[in-house]
């Protein structure tokens, strides 16, 4: 059994706690008092290159990494360093997060907010809404195609921009086929869980320039943003490189600077 099949099997196995617990149709009435997502598609188009900074507690690569007790405080700090979008990772077993960690950090700033997860039902995008995101992950490679349709579809009729994830050429088409705009190209191998940067050269070109690139995993600092830069990349979403490090504001800074080069502007 794959490393992605372990995690879906523990999701699912969460999920159908969650929605004994709280039924469908209390989540809807929840959201109904929930502010509408922000824009998350104009955030990225901003001018350079845009960083998602992410709140990651462990990792099934890498195991814990930082504690984080106070997701928001990070948050504040992502914010303050520049983070167009903020991710949460809201996985329970393998990446230590919540949905209590999502809506700490919605509470927290006003940046824009993904739902890093495995989504495998439109339960989860509602209370991806209920707890305050503004776009949510979907994963090619944990969807058959008519589901990832159908969570792209749902997503937006939520107002939450699908963050719609590959690691392949096939995937590509898959995300293409299913209407996506935002695309991000992981550099971890779901399988092998290790990280090859050359994976986002290799599969840029064949998303359309009118389609937001986003490359993820892998960004140490600088050099790697750059370098995805001019492979094409509109934004970069940084994890572990933050959450190691002793300040994640200055971090986060100096991503956003270096993306903010003048060579790197209007790209979009
Ligand atoms: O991080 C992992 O080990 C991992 C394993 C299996 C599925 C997903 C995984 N990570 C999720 C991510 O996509 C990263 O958290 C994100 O791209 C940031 O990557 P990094 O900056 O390398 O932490």
């Amino acid at each position: 059994m794959s490393v992605l099949d372990e995690i879906l099997d523990g999701v699912r196995a969460d999920l159908a706690d969650r929605q004994a617990a709280t039924p469908l149709e209390r989540l809807k009435e929840k959201a109904a008092s929930v502010p509408w997502p922000k824009d998350v598609v104009a955030a990225l188009r901003s001018p350079g290159v845009q960083v998602i900074a992410e709140v990651k507690r462990s990792s099934p690569s890498k195991g814990a990494l930082a504690a984080i007790a106070d997701p928001a405080a990070l948050a504040r700090d992502y914010a303050a360093g520049g983070a167009c979008m903020i991710s949460v990772l809201t996985e329970q077993r393998r990446f230590g997060g919540s949905l209590d960690d999502l809506a700490a950090v919605r509470a927290a700033v006003e940046t824009p907010l993904l739902r890093k997860d495995f989504v495998v039902s439109s339960y989860q995008l509602w209370e991806a809404r209920v707890h305050g995101a503004d776009a949510v992950l979907l994963i090619v490679a944990a969807l058959p195609q008519e589901a990832l349709v159908s969570l792209v579809e749902r997503a937006e009729s939520l107002g939450l921009t699908p963050l719609v994830e590959v690691h392949s050429e096939e995937e590509v088409e898959r995300a293409l086929d299913a209407g996506a705009t935002v695309i991000g190209v992981n550099a971890r191998d779901l399988k092998s869980l290790k990280v090859d940067r050359s994976t986002f050269a290799r599969l840029a070109p064949l998303i359309p320039d009118d389609r937001i690139k986003i490359a993820e995993s892998g960004v140490r600092g600088p050099h790697d943003l750059l370098a995805y830069a001019s492979s094409g990349a509109d934004a970069v979403l940084v994890g572990e490189s933050l959450v190691i490090g002793r300040n994640p504001r200055d971090a986060v800074a100096d991503l956003v600077t270096a993306g903010a080069h003048p060579a790197l502007r209007d790209r979009h």
